[in-house]
């Protein structure tokens, strides 16, 4: 990092300097800037406090604690020539959560991972603070400090800990110094804001009802309850907070003197799938609970959060209703739950749903892995035609060019900035969803045609298998028939009426398959597809989420000129980027409601076409597999009842031989003509049988 120290406003204290003009923040007692270790040069955080004293109670406590999701204190030093105290922590890089959430991208709140994120580490620094027995009776979003590592990925740490106590888990404490309107729990709210005394003390608990408001504004962008007038309309805030009901997560009044609009879910704007918000609302409930009796303990937040990250996303593309869903599976649960969780989120029954992963239909109980860009097909076994989405445009308030010349504009122009900036990601977001649905579709129009080609192609080679081998079964027992029937050996005979429909069976069985193979394997299905689709234009060239994302970039820019020009000294630079984000934001709008649109409503409609035919098929292959393996389940039965009668016959013929063999030997050794004569009786009966049966076989065979 590159420090601008510049010599005018120079601070330094014996092992820090920084630039007073370097500010990272500014609280409500201090001022926060970016310093450097004199010797190593490294970034370091210097908190100067407003009434130039040493805070006590923050330095005692942060001395005590060291914990990755707490920021570091490095030392406490004095200024050289003010000989003010300041506070070196760590510095912490990637801005404060309250920041990113004020940025317009993230103004309907963190993405996914990041949220997980900001929810692992944010109870693990609590975790550790009250293993430590320290409540912070500050917690929000401002308090919170990302830093960014090398590869990329973000740590979330908790600062500020001007109002932490040392408290254990039964102490009360009566206060008048808190932490922040929004966010205070109704107790703490009472006494130090409207200033009542009149009910018990306040509990360390008090930092749940705040890390509730945090994940609620984390998650949506928003904090949970507003009254129309804002900080001023303090009763009326104290009303939401304590009036609510149970499970309500959200209370905000949108005009003076109107209705406050209570809500159990998170708002359409969320960004967090489905899937998260419907395990993350009850956590939020648990701890927005105003009563002490009733919110959730530390150990049950913790246990939640934990049994939350410790779940499994299955990605999955709903195809009838083009959606992504995120399905949260716990580490031992099997297909049978996923379905069950799946029928919560599209309300399509377990028996209607096919699943579909990459190379086959998913059966068993284990749940493939899956990843957004290759997740699990959900099909309905009922419904064949796929919904188009509809698509709502954000709005925004545009920058009125009358006011490019007045001199107040800053401020109104600053809102509209705002308003513009969270459309133009809206609208970036909406392209670029729908252009990964596109690409899914496209990708399981592959995937099926393959699976068809792969399917039959086995289907066909084993059907063909098992006819031969009926066949051969035929031949053998009709075999074993004629023997039967030459000699007196009786035996169980296995039943060729049986083997009958078994034979006609497999031969039905073996005309479809052949059929779907010729269909699928030798005429190749894709041509189909091929044909339905022939004047669409596919996602990779039309390359929409390319071009909305350079937009967006180009759109950041013109909004970061808005910030960093000074409207007097580079007026005309101030009015050019007003006009650059106007034109970029009806780019935008024109790929989303027109491009976008009209080539995900074509695509929609060709696959409605081909699909019909293909979610026939597919089913086929469910209801052949198994009508096929109940076939060679059956063959096998007849060839393992044969296989007794084989043998016996088998045995009573060499067991003929041997007495033949015996009677021979007899004869040469006999002296007596009487006995001899004898003997050549009976050895002229056995040879004439065994001979019979000998001719008999040579000839069937
Ligand atoms: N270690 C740090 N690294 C980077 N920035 C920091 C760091 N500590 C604080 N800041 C910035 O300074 C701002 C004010 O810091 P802090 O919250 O500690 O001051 P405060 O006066 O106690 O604030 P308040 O009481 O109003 O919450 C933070 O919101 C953050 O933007």
């Amino acid at each position: 990092m590159i420090l601008k120290i510049t010599k005018m406003a120079f601070n330094k204290s014996e092992n820090y300097v920084w630039s007073a003009r370097n500010v990272l923040g500014t609280g409500a007692t201090s001022v926060v800037y970016l310093g450097t270790n004199k010797l190593t040069g490294d970034p370091v955080a210097v908190k100067r406090f407003k009434n130039n004293q040493l805070p006590l109670r923050e330095f005692q406590i942060l001395r005590k604690i060291e914990h990755k999701n707490v920021v570091k204190l490095l030392t406490i030093e004095y200024e050289t020539l003010e000989n003010f105290p300041v506070l070196i922590t760590e510095f912490c890089n990637g801005n404060s959560l309250a920041g990113i959430l004020q940025s317009p991208k993230y103004a309907c709140g963190l993405g996914e991972q990041d949220f997980l994120s900001v929810l692992s580490d944010l109870t693990a620094g609590i975790k550790y603070l009250r293993e430590n027995q320290i409540a912070h009776r500050d917690v929000k979003p401002g308090n919170i400090m990302r830093c960014l590592k090398d590869d990329g990925t973000a740590v979330y740490k908790l600062i500020d800990f001007g109002t932490a106590r040392q408290l254990k888990e039964e102490d009360q404490f009566e206060t008048l110094d808190c932490g922040t309107f929004e966010y205070v729990h109704p107790a703490l709210y009472k006494r130090a804001i409207l200033g009542e005394f009149d009910t018990g003390g306040c509990r360390p608990a008090v930092d749940l009802w705040s890390i509730g408001v945090t994940l609620y504004q984390v998650a949506t962008g928003r904090i949970p309850f507003n009254p129309f007038g804002g900080r001023g309309a303090k009763t009326l805030m104290y009303k939401i907070i304590t009036e609510k009901a149970d499970g309500v997560i959200s209370g905000v009044q949108n005009t003076p003197n109107g209705p406050i609009i209570y809500n159990s879910t998170l708002p359409e704007s969320c960004q967090l799938s489905n899937g998260l918000q419907k395990i993350v609302t009850p956590l939020i409930a648990g701890l927005l609970e105003p009563d002490f009796a009733k919110i959730w303990s530390f150990e049950t937040f913790f246990y939640e959060v934990d049994e939350i990250l410790s779940r499994k996303v299955v990605n999955i593309f709903y195809v009838q209703n083009v959606s992504l869903i995120n399905a949260y599976l716990k580490p031992n649960e099997t297909l049978t739950d996923l379905r069950k969780l799946l029928y919560d989120q599209t309300e399509l029954s377990p028996e209607k749903q096919m699943l579909f992963s990459r190379s086959a239909i998913v059966t068993g109980v284990d749940v493939p892995s899956t990843t957004k860009k290759d997740p699990m097909y959900l099909l309905s076994r009922v419904d064949t035609a796929i919904i188009t989405p509809q698509i709502t445009c954000p709005q925004w308030n545009g920058f009125d060019s009358k006011t490019d010349m007045d001199r107040n504009v800053h401020k109104p122009d600053f809102h509209k900035a705002m308003s513009s900036g969270t459309a133009g990601y809206q609208m970036e977001r909406l392209i670029v969803k729908h252009c990964q649905q596109e690409k899914l579709i496209y990708k399981l129009i592959n995937h099926l045609s393959n699976f068809m080609n792969r399917t039959f192609e086995t289907l066909d080679y084993r059907a063909q298998h098992l006819r031969d081998k009926c066949k051969l079964l035929s031949f053998t027992a009709d075999f074993i028939k004629h023997c039967l029937e030459v000699t007196n050996y009786s035996t169980t005979t296995t039943s060729r009426k049986d083997f009958q429909r078994i034979l006609s069976e497999s031969d039905r069985i073996s005309q479809t398959i052949a059929k779907l193979h010729d269909k699928y394997v030798i005429n190749n299905s894709n041509k189909e597809w091929n044909r339905i689709s022939a004047n669409l234009k596919l996602p990779t060239t039309t390359r929409l989420d390319t071009r909305a994302n350079v937009l967006r970039e180009q759109f950041q820019q013109n909004l970061d000129c808005l910030k960093k020009f000074d409207y007097f000294n580079a007026h005309t630079e101030y009015i050019i980027a007003k006009r650059q984000i106007e034109q970029i934001l009806q780019k935008l709008k024109h790929i989303l409601m027109s491009e976008v649109m009209t080539e995900h409503g074509l695509l929609c409609e060709r696959f409605n076409e081909w699909y019909p035919s293909m979610q026939v098929d597919l089913l086929k292959i469910e209801i052949l597999t198994n009508d096929f393996d109940e076939i060679r389940r059956e063959v096998q039965k007849f060839e393992h009842a044969l296989e007794p009668d084989q043998q016996h016959y088998k045995e009573y013929v060499n067991d003929l031989k041997i007495r033949g063999q015996q009677t021979y030997n007899l004869m040469s050794r006999r002296k007596n003509l009487n006995e001899l004569l004898k003997e050549n009786q009976k050895i002229l009966t056995d040879w004439n049988e065994l001979l019979g049966i000998f001719k008999n076989t040579v000839a069937i065979t």
